[in-house]
């Protein structure tokens, strides 16, 4: 396997040895990868099977009711729904110019249930009754695993105890559900302007993952420039954790942001081996938790990651301004 899974039960109820342990394995991934696996991450898998299975619910739903909770678009932090294509992920690497490239994927988006300058639009409680509970405790959940994350960062980064978890209340973190329908996996291919979602970054700390065992998730590999890793998934249980921009930031470069991006997929029996030619793509569900800072916490690199020698190479800028700039760029 080219990703460490790591044992998070290690950290949450180890030995002191245990702890560091998995705080140097866990930096390690970072390191090499910007990306790791875990299990026994405190998200039961019955949770994950009820988030599944509501997102399917959801996105089952006719378009029009789906509309009835459309994500505005623009800068603003996204909160409903939003139809195929409405965001442009390749957009997030402004390197790469790809014109209208398109990703094949519709979304939903909470933010935290106690966010009320960005509520969440919620459809009438009779159309999925199970919906809104569900995600979120869904969010609670992923909330006190990021929460135990961040603590294991700051061992990592040698931060006095609270620096990052401080900056994490209150709760700013966006829960995503993807849905990528069905297509031709020949519409996939490299030479075509379609993917399921572009390479790209994610804007938070760090994001975490699953999906409903539908493979396709792909990794820059940071040792090969221009090749791309298969995130193979063991099981459906399976976090996987990926570094995002913010902690790339707070870090000034130290930890890099991993460049990700969702191909055909390479195993499914009705797609060809190769995944390059013929068959079909069944469709896809994941579900990602972009852990943010709060929204008035600086994205700058941290006084700790800064010298003369390694002058900052990130701008200074809220959370919530670094999010609407980001936004105003991706979403219509
Ligand atoms: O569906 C996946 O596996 C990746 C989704 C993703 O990268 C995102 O929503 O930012
Ligand atoms: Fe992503």
């Amino acid at each position: 396997m080219i990703f460490s899974t790591l044992d998070a039960s290690l950290f949450f109820n180890g030995s002191e040895a245990e702890q560091n342990q998995f705080v140097r394995d866990l930096m390690d991934g970072f390191d090499k990868h910007g990306l790791v696996k875990l299990r026994n991450h405190g998200v039961s898998a019955q949770s994950l099977i009820n988030t599944f299975d509501v997102s399917r619910q959801f996105f089952n739903l006719p378009p029009g009711v789906k509309m009835s909770v459309h994500h505005k678009g623009g800068a603003s932090p996204a909160r409903g729904y939003s139809p195929w294509s409405n965001e442009k992920t390749h957009k997030l690497r402004s390197s790469v110019e790809i014109p209208d490239a398109i990703d094949a994927r519709e979304q939903f988006e909470m933010g935290s249930p106690t966010d009320h300058i960005f509520p969440t639009p919620w459809l009438p409680k009779s159309t999925i009754p199970t919906l809104r509970p569900t995600l979120e405790s869904f969010y609670k959940e992923l909330g006190s695993t990021c929460h135990g994350l961040v603590t294991a960062i700051e061992l990592g980064l040698h931060l006095p105890a609270g620096a990052l978890t401080v900056r994490c209340r209150p709760e700013s973190s966006e829960l995503r559900l993807n849905h990528y329908p069905s297509m031709p996996v020949a519409q996939l291919a490299d030479d075509t302007i379609t993917r399921r979602i572009w390479p790209h970054t994610d804007t938070g700390i760090f994001s975490i993952l699953f999906h409903d065992g539908a493979d396709g998730l792909m990794l820059e590999d940071r040792q090969n420039a221009g090749q791309w890793l298969k995130v193979e998934s063991e099981d459906v249980t399976e976090m996987v954790v990926i570094v995002a921009n913010t902690l790339e930031r707070w870090t000034n470069g130290l930890l890099r942001a991993g460049v990700h991006y969702v191909a055909a997929p390479w195993t499914s029996s009705d797609v060809a081996e190769d995944g390059a030619t013929g068959g079909v793509a069944p469709e896809r569900f994941s579900t990602v938790l972009f852990h943010r800072p709060s929204a008035s916490i600086s994205v700058g690199p941290l006084p700790e990651f800064v010298s003369p020698e390694r002058p900052a190479q990130f701008e200074d800028m809220t959370a919530l301004d670094y999010l609407k700039a980001e936004n105003g760029r991706i979403f219509y």
